[in-house]
């Protein structure tokens, strides 16, 4: 069941468009990544949805409640929505207890014992709660930041690059306890990033943004294999587009016969390949000989690099004027710069319908 539903929203600031009439349906209970390059209008659709900045023009309502109605709309403070911003913005004077217990009513003596609940909830230690923010790691002073969000029991939760400041190995594990966290709550959640790997792993659907439009919507593994476009594809991950000649379910391109995916097109297109969907094979290989593709897909080495668990190698192909190649291949096989090797296509590729 739709719980945020955002229709037709525009937003200029004098000559710049940054939101050019999205719509967008988050059901209740879901992780919805917004996705899209710097300048694309992420931040600008979450500070509408939360109520710091109104729409030009168009709806957000959230569980069936009139948020804003062009520039009519309720307050950010009685919308119940959570926002959690890039650096946290933890108040610096003020201890943790202070800072997660914020908006929490005063001399009560449920507070304290609410404080704790929040620690609890985000996994840090009460011993913190007399510490000051600079006390604190990057992730743990994310984590505050969340309780201190979560404290106003909010009905939506709006991250917006919470992990960015994180190193590698602390952000995806903050990344994968923060959703966790906000799925046994059962909050409504979106997370705004210009990462994708980020985007993927965490939501359950994916909105890329361009230009202050969606370019397309939907669940991180049909958005990963099926992208609507090149520039989709591309931003999701690698990918390798080639032009082909497609008919009743294969197309002819310059790595041979591949099978494609989506079979109702027919003519001449372009299809897309991920780098995961490449092997490399050594060409005294009997399998290499035995493939009917095997002269189309005959290639030379130009680059080997070995990075760690993985090999990235660039390949030029033998017979055809084809852009060079990425592929990835296991790490304890890195061929030789120069060595001949044949292409092997795995599973099927994407035709742009
Ligand atoms: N207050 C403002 N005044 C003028 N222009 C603005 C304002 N806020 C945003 N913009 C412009 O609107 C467009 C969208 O900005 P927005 O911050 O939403 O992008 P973003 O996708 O969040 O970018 P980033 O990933 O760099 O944070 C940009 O062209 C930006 O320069």
């Amino acid at each position: 069941m739709t719980f945020l539903d955002l229709s037709a929203v525009r937003k200029s600031y004098g000559p710049v468009v940054a939101l050019d009439t999205v719509s967008l349906a988050v059901p209740e209970g879901s992780r919805t990544a917004i996705v899209g390059a710097s300048g694309s209008g992420k931040t600008t659709l979450l500070r509408i949805i939360a109520g710091f900045d109104l729409p030009d023009a168009g709806k957000v309502v959230l569980g069936g409640q009139l948020l804003a109605d062009g520039p009519q709309a309720v307050p950010a403070h009685q919308r119940g929505i959570g926002y959690v911003a890039q650096d946290g913005a933890l108040f610096p004077h003020l201890r943790i207890a202070d800072n997660v217990g914020f908006g929490l009513p005063r001399d009560t003596p449920q507070r304290q014992a609410r404080i704790a609940e929040l620690m609890d909830m985000v996994a840090l230690d009460t011993a913190m709660l007399q510490r000051y923010p600079h006390e604190l790691s990057g992730g743990q002073q994310q984590r505050v930041a969340l309780a201190r969000a979560l404290a106003q029991r909010p009905r939506l939760m709006l991250l917006d690059e919470p992990f960015s400041a994180l190193d590698t190995g602390l952000r995806a594990a903050t990344r994968k306890a923060v959703a966790q966290l906000l799925q046994s709550a059962g909050i409504t959640t979106i997370l705004v990033t210009h990462d994708q790997a980020e985007a993927l792993s965490f939501a359950d659907q994916v909105a890329v943004m361009r230009n202050g439009q969606l370019a397309q919507v939907g669940k991180p593994l049909d958005l990963y294999q099926r992208p609507a476009d090149p520039v989709t594809a591309r931003f999701l991950g690698e990918a390798m587009v080639l032009s082909a000649q497609i008919s009743n379910g294969w197309a002819e391109c310059s790595l041979g016969r591949i099978p494609v995916g989506n079979t109702q097109y027919s003519g001449s297109g372009q299809i897309m390949l991920r780098p995961e969907q490449l092997r490399l094979e050594d060409l005294s290989h009997p399998q290499a000989l035995q493939n009917p593709n095997a002269a189309s897909r005959a290639a030379v080495v130009l680059e080997a690099d070995f990075c760690g668990p993985t090999c990235e190698v660039v390949v030029r192909l033998l017979h055809s004027d084809e852009m060079p190649l990425r592929v990835h291949g296991p790490a304890n096989h890195v061929p030789a710069i120069g060595a001949q090797v044949q292409i092997q296509v795995i599973g099927q590729a994407h035709v742009f319908p």
